[in-house]
């Protein structure tokens, strides 16, 4: 009998291939199928283009999806594989996220080549970083440390590194151990510090609205802590109406029917901290999730918002 292969649409990254590579591995297990019944197909997007200034000024996170949803859309592909960081709240109609793989841990690596702890680095080193939310707590934590914009895949960023461009940055523990490359890491940053961007270390399948077939597909590989999690986790960020210039943090636990939250803003300068915390049924992650965002926003003021661009 003739099969019908399954489209994987991926970005051509090293961590976007392993993520899709992962995702057909699963699905090669739970179906007992053969790689032939997949097909991964490499999409180029205008985040992976846009080299020459920070992409909150170009657009923000949908740059890394356009063109992989277009594909959707297009039945070019079945089912796109991303870092669920990178997904804006608000998808296409006609997509919705169907499936969460098991999260990976979800804490900042730091790699540090003056020293080997964030915190003992020496006076007004100099740190790279692209993420608003990295470079706030950073600040926060050391005033002193000169933040400089750092992009380009994993692979460039430690050639800066070792150059001796800066003396350390700071890199998601889940890419990098997805990449085999967690042997680089010299330090994995407390959570407390340094919570997490909403979504970091978990792999999402987006996928048709009512394609059934794939969600037949997906059901197996799909993790409901995970995927519990992550609804709290983007319901917080839609509700900061995902203010692309303000620095979030924002982490779900989930134990069993239980799920613990806790969020946070920041100013781009890390003074100026606001914290938020919620606690409730795990079935209950999306509203969760948005009554942490609304109080949070609420304790901030409106104007905190508006202040940093
Ligand atoms: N914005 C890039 C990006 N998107 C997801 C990850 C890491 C993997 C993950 O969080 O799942 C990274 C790189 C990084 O932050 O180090």
């Amino acid at each position: 009998m003739q099969m019908d292969v399954l489209k994987i649409g991926t970005r051509g990254s090293a961590l976007a291939l392993a993520q899709a590579h992962e995702t057909r591995a699963r699905l090669m297990a739970a179906h007992g199928l053969p790689e032939a019944a997949f097909e991964i197909v490499v999409i180029s997007t205008s985040g992976d283009r846009i080299q020459d200034r920070p992409l909150s000024e170009a657009g923000g996170k949908g740059l890394f999806t356009k063109e992989i949803e277009e594909a959707l859309l297009d039945r070019r592909i079945d089912i796109a594989v991303h870092s669920s960081k990178d997904m804006p709240t608000a998808l296409p109609a006609g997509l919705e996220l169907s499936a969460f793989l098991e999260r990976e841990d979800v804490r900042d690596a730091f790699i540090g080549r003056a020293a080997a702890r964030l915190e003992d680095l020496p006076q007004r080193a100099v740190v790279g970083s692209s993420s608003l939310r990295r470079q706030a707590l950073i600040r926060r934590l050391r005033p002193d440390i000169e933040v400089v914009m750092f992009r380009g895949n994993v692979q460039t960023r430690l050639r800066k590194l070792y150059e001796g461009q800066v003396a350390g940055t700071l890199l998601a523990n889940a890419g990098l151990r997805r990449l085999g490359m967690a042997d680089v890491i010299t330090e994995l940053l407390p959570l407390e510090r340094f919570p997490p961007a909403p979504g970091q270390g978990a792999i999402c399948i987006e996928s048709r609205i009512g394609d059934e077939k794939v969600k037949t597909m997906l059901e197996p590989i799909g993790h409901v802590a995970t995927a519990q999690a992550l609804s709290c986790e983007r319901a917080f960020l839609a509700a900061l109406d995902g203010s692309c210039r303000t620095p979030i943090a924002g982490y779900a636990q989930i134990d069993g029917e239980r799920l613990a939250f806790a969020g946070m803003i920041l100013s781009p300068d890390g003074q100026a901290v606001h914290e938020v915390a919620a606690e409730g049924r795990a079935a209950e992650a999306a509203p969760l999730g948005t009554d942490a965002g609304e109080r949070i926003r609420e304790k901030a003021g409106a104007r905190f918002f508006e202040g940093w661009s």
